[in-house]
């Protein structure tokens, strides 16, 4: 029996989450596993619901669990609460920070029948395996933020970006590590020529990479990584960032694969692992049955994989989407002439009948 929390949020949160566990339950039908989830409120679903964005009932429910599943938080109509009651600053940050989720790892993976529906030459991101390992819990996100009434009747804002030496070391190993597993390639990615926290995190890789002696090392500022991601992604196999670096390169990453509603994503350091897809509510397309699901089904397969280790499951999760894609059904994000297009719901029942017929 395995025990997902399941957190469906805001936006199309709730569409997405209860399409990602008619898979789960597909998967564990074929194989014969159970798996039992619970949901519970965030964002601003939650707020609305209890005055909280991240109800201490929710944080309960997830240390109960051995792995979560998140929608997405946030929407327009909470923008304006108070900053702690908003959805992402009053929810998710703290449950990633209460969770001890320091590393986010998103995979930037190209399928070759979606290489098309990319604005770079199929060439370019056909295939492409990219693995960026954001870190979650610190940096400018974090840091205390204050404002000053000035006498010239203006504000100052102070934002302030903190990072600790273990806080560093501490992803960075991951990326050593995953680096070993896979194409022996690290690539760190900082803003050192400017910013002393990355003056300290380039120091920390180096010192870290002593240890690492078959990985090959290289260290780029992040502004020229943007173009680079753009202009040749293949050169990179495993890349490593503070929070708001990938935060940011990872929505643009997210184009070479045609949508960042195809990226999924695993949040790992602590007891209990998140997983989600990268990007947010989308309230543009909220309510309409609109929303691509595969990010989230995607999420789903790294859940299987990472924390429960059903490589079988999760493989059979991945096949099934290729599947789907190779027939030519798309959402409306994907979507390119002469294929089929289909809603979130659609889209789903796809998966799932090629996920029975493999
Ligand atoms: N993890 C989270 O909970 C995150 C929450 N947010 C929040 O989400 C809200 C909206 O943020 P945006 O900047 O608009 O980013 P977003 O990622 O929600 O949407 C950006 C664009 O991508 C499209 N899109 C996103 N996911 C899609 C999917 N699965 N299928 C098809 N199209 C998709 C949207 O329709 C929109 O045009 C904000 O309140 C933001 O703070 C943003 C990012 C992450
Ligand atoms: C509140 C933001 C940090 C959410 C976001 O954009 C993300 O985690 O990708
Ligand atoms: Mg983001």
């Amino acid at each position: 029996m395995y025990k997902i929390a399941l957190l469906p949020g805001d936006g199309i949160g709730p569409e997405i989450i209860p399409q990602a566990v008619r898979v789960l339950h597909a998967v564990g039908q074929r194989f014969d596993r159970e798996f039992q989830c619970e949901t519970a409120l965030i964002g601003g679903a939650a707020y609305d619901a209890t005055g909280h964005p991240l109800p201490e009932e929710t944080l309960e429910v997830c240390r109960n669990s051995d792995a979560v599943l998140l929608g997405a938080v946030g929407g327009p109509k909470w923008d304006n609460l108070e900053p702690h009651l908003r959805p992402e600053r009053g929810a998710l940050l703290p449950l990633r920070k209460q969770l001890g989720l320091f590393a986010n790892l998103r995979p930037v993976m190209v399928n070759y029948a979606l290489a098309d529906a990319s604005p770079l030459k199929y060439d370019l991101v056909a295939g492409l395996d990219v693995l960026i390992i954001r870190e979650l819990t610190g940096g400018l996100y974090f840091g205390e933020k204050r404002r000053e009434d000035l006498p010239d009747g203006g504000q100052k804002v102070v934002e302030t970006l903190e990072y600790t030496t273990q806080e560093v070391v501490r992803v960075v190993r991951l990326g050593f590590e995953m680096a070993q597993k896979r194409g022996k390639k690290l690539t760190s990615v900082d803003k050192a020529n400017v910013l002393e926290s990355s003056r300290l995190w380039r120091e920390v890789v180096e010192e870290l990479a002593q240890e690492y002696p078959d990985v090959e090392l290289n260290h780029i500022l992040v502004d020229n990584c943007a173009m680079q991601l753009v202009r040749n992604p293949k050169q990179f196999d495993v890349m490593v960032t503070e929070n708001m670096f990938g935060d940011i390169l990872t929505d643009l990453a997210s184009q070479l694969s045609g949508s960042i509603g195809m990226l999924p994503s695993a949040s790992l350091g602590g007891g209990v692992a998140l997983y989600e897809p990268i990007h947010g509510s989308a309230p543009d397309i909220a309510g309409q049955n609109l929303a691509n699901p595969l990010a989230t089904i995607l999420s789903v397969a790294m859940m299987l994989r990472i924390t429960f280790n059903l490589e079988e499951e999760a493989t059979a999760i991945e096949r099934a989407v290729d599947g789907v894609l190779q027939q030519d059904y798309r959402t409306g994000d994907i979507m390119q002439p002469g294929k089929i297009r289909l809603g979130t719901v659609e889209m789903t029942d796809a998966v799932i009948r090629a996920l029975r017929q493999e």
